[in-house]
């Protein structure tokens, strides 16, 4: 089969992108999908993503992690899937699509995507941690130098040591500023540090406020693959129009023998 792919970056989170309308993309060929994303023998991703159509919005966004396995929500696959599909024409400036979470909106200008996550209420305070479910579950810890920490090691051993079999995101953050923070993901399906995770990022900039770290309605993160915003309300405990905005860009487009 030879396979039309396009590759997108969000802040260095990368994808391979596939217009499957035509549902011909062999969906539980789990070794295909690992294969495509390997940076050495594929063409390489922190996961591939298929555009298809939805009865109910207008596109459907399907996340598959670099490890081929159907993932939960990707926060900058999400804001990429949107620039692929005002790049194809579904969609103008404005979109509802559904995601392995359910409905979000977005909006897009130029290159910048503002992705609607879910309401969030659920947030487990524990000593030094934070865990929240962001579309896909994080692990929130602050660290003194996040520059020199050990992401890799720290974030292998607390996937699987603390959260098992189903694991968990881990995210390392440093306080910059009132209402700036680095953030640095362990990813759990690529298992390794990537360069940028959206609902990580989400999920770190929710922790912060939810812990007193900051004031601000609007969080800016800077993540190792360039900055992204989130902006929320928070409505009693519950924080309500959360918006994770960045750059999500089209790189290249190919095709694969496989
Ligand atoms: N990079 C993503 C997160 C993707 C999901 C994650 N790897 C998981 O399996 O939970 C993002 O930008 O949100």
């Amino acid at each position: 089969m030879i396979l039309k792919f396009y590759k997108y970056q969000g802040t260095g989170n990368d994808f391979v992108m596939i217009d499957n309308r035509s549902l011909e993309f062999p969906k539980s060929d789990n070794k295909l999908v690992s294969f495509l994303c390997d940076r050495r023998f594929g063409i390489g991703a922190d996961g591939l993503i298929l555009l298809e159509n939805d009865e109910t919005s207008d596109f459907r966004m399907v996340y598959y992690n670099a490890d081929g396995h159907e993932g939960s929500l990707c926060g900058n696959g999400g804001r990429c899937t949107v620039a692929f599909a005002k790049f194809l024409g579904i969609i103008d400036d404005k979109t509802t699509f559904n995601a392995a979470d359910g409905l979000h909106q977005a909006t897009i200008n130029g290159n910048l995507v503002s992705l609607q996550m879910q309401d969030l209420s659920d947030i487990k305070t524990k000593p030094n941690y934070v865990f929240l479910d962001t579309g896909s579950p994080h692990h929130v810890q602050l660290v003194g130098n996040v520059d020199s920490f050990d992401v890799f090691n720290e974030g292998k051993k607390l996937r699987f040591g603390l959260y098992g079999k189903t694991g968990s995101n881990i995210n390392f953050v440093e306080k910059l500023k009132a209402d700036t923070f680095a953030v640095r993901t362990y990813e759990r399906g690529v298992e390794n540090e990537t360069l940028s995770c959206g609902t990580g990022v989400t999920a770190a900039a929710l922790a912060m406020h939810y812990q007193n770290q900051t004031s601000a309605n609007e969080v800016f993160v800077k993540a190792q693959g360039g900055e992204l915003s989130v902006r929320f309300k928070k409505d009693g405990d519950t924080y309500r129009d959360i918006y994770l905005s960045g750059p999500a860009d089209q790189v290249f487009s190919g095709q694969i023998e496989c």
